[in-house]
């Protein structure tokens, strides 16, 4: 869990920043992605730089999408707003639509987003302490 993606609609932008504020070590050794108003608000959050492409409306989730499909990204983290609707709906369904195709992790909101830090965190846990955990892992992912 290197890369990760991150995007929140207006209405979820605040939650995006109290959620990464809780986890801040956490992304300490990440690379972050995000849309345009998403990203410079996470690089001013977190103090750490943060790769912007454009704006949502604007084409930001298509690339987002792009790096999906380059296999570039580990996990997305999306909190799209259920409550108002989009201009750019086809690009937010787009982007959700591909993090699945590639079977990448994702977080529309913040328990699963939380899940998903302490589910990595156990994982670097068990391969540090527990010996045969690698092994076991690659046994696991060659039957998936
Ligand atoms: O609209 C967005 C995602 O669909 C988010 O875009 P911004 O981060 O530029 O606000």
């Amino acid at each position: 869990m290197k890369t990760i993606a991150l995007v929140a609609h207006d209405g979820k932008k605040q939650d995006l920043l109290d959620w990464v504020k809780t986890h801040a070590d956490f992304f300490a050794d990440k690379a972050l992605y995000a849309t345009g108003t998403t990203g410079s608000l996470l690089a001013a959050t977190l103090g750490k730089s943060v790769h912007c492409f454009a704006s949502g409306p604007l084409g930001g989730d298509q690339q987002i999408g792009a790096l999906i499909a380059e296999q570039q990204v580990d996990w997305l983290v999306f909190f799209w707003d259920p409550l108002s609707s989009q201009p750019h709906d086809p690009d937010v369904k787009a982007l959700i639509r591909l993090a699945v195709v590639w079977n990448i992790p994702v977080a529309c909101n913040r328990a699963t987003a939380d899940f998903i830090v302490h589910s990595t965190l156990l994982q670097q846990d068990y391969q540090r302490d527990v010996p045969d955990f690698n092994l076991y892992q690659n046994r696991f992912k060659s039957k998936g």
